[in-house]
């Protein structure tokens, strides 16, 4: 079966000369969700600049679904891969929710009735279907965050990237996200540091570090496997051990 996400032998140098990624592969398929973990500066956002076209490979290759990430296949590899960024405040500028939600999907040309119920279900997917009409800077953090995840849905991506979901989120909304997550039946590759997320959402998880992908496998193996998180930074919150935690089937 096509990956949804090929990655091969990825490797990129910034215009500085910083090489940030080294022959990177990764594969994901579909109805995957797999967690994007390493330390700060590792690469994971370039990699992620890599999925839809905003950065093109210096050596190696992405594909979506079989099409080449290049600029020859730009629109439709940004529909296929929908980017939530970190901060919502990116994905919304426009008067209302409703607008915002729009936006994507009118671009692609969508009109009309199948327009608004693009934009109804994508609002309902995420919880938000009573605030359409309500400007997006007139709602909290965690609103705004899921109605980013809307503007994303509404363009019916084949992957949905995210990056660190859960920051900034108390922990009733960090709850509600991931339940959002877990009922979408979208592929989706999460970026982030927080180790029990990605725990809770993602049967899989990739590390990379200093840009090189050092472990893929399952969430629960990497986060117990005391000798790799110790090499590449990555540390559990005080008080939290994997091997006790009742973790519900994802
Ligand atoms: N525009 C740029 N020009 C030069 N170097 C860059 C640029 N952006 C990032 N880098 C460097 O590339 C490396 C990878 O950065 P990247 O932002 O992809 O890491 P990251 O894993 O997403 O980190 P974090 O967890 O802190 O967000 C780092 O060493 C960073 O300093």
């Amino acid at each position: 079966m096509t990956p949804v996400l090929d990655v091969q032998g990825l490797a990129y140098a910034y215009p500085d000369g910083h090489q940030a990624l080294f022959g990177v592969d990764l594969h994901v398929h579909q109805g995957e969700r797999v967690a994007l973990l390493g330390p700060n500066g590792a690469g994971k956002t370039t990699l992620v600049l890599h999925l839809n076209g905003i950065l093109t490979a210096g050596a190696g290759s992405v594909s979506v679904s079989g099409l080449p990430v290049g600029k020859e296949h730009l629109r439709e590899i940004r529909r296929r891969v929908g980017v939530v960024f970190q901060d919502p405040d990116d994905q919304l500028f426009l008067g209302s929710v409703r607008q915002d939600v729009a936006f994507g999907p009118a671009n692609l040309g969508v009109r009309g009735a199948e327009l608004d119920a693009r934009v109804m279900t994508a609002l309902d997917q995420v919880g938000m279907a009573d605030y359409a009409d309500r400007p997006p800077h007139h709602l909290s953090f965690g609103q705004r965050r899921r109605v980013a995840v809307a503007t994303v849905l509404a363009m019916q991506p084949e992957v949905l990237v995210l990056d660190e979901p859960s920051s900034n989120l108390d922990p009733a909304s960090r709850r509600e996200l991931a339940d959002i997550l877990r009922s979408l039946d979208v592929t989706v590759l999460m970026v982030t540091h927080d180790l029990p997320y990605a725990l809770e959402l993602c049967p899989r998880s990739v590390v990379l570090s200093d840009g090189v992908v050092v472990a893929d496998g399952a969430t629960y193996d990497v986060l117990t496997d005391d000798t790799l998180m110790a090499a590449h930074r990555l540390e559990l919150p005080f008080g939290f051990d994997p091997r006790t935690v009742v973790r519900t089937p994802h």
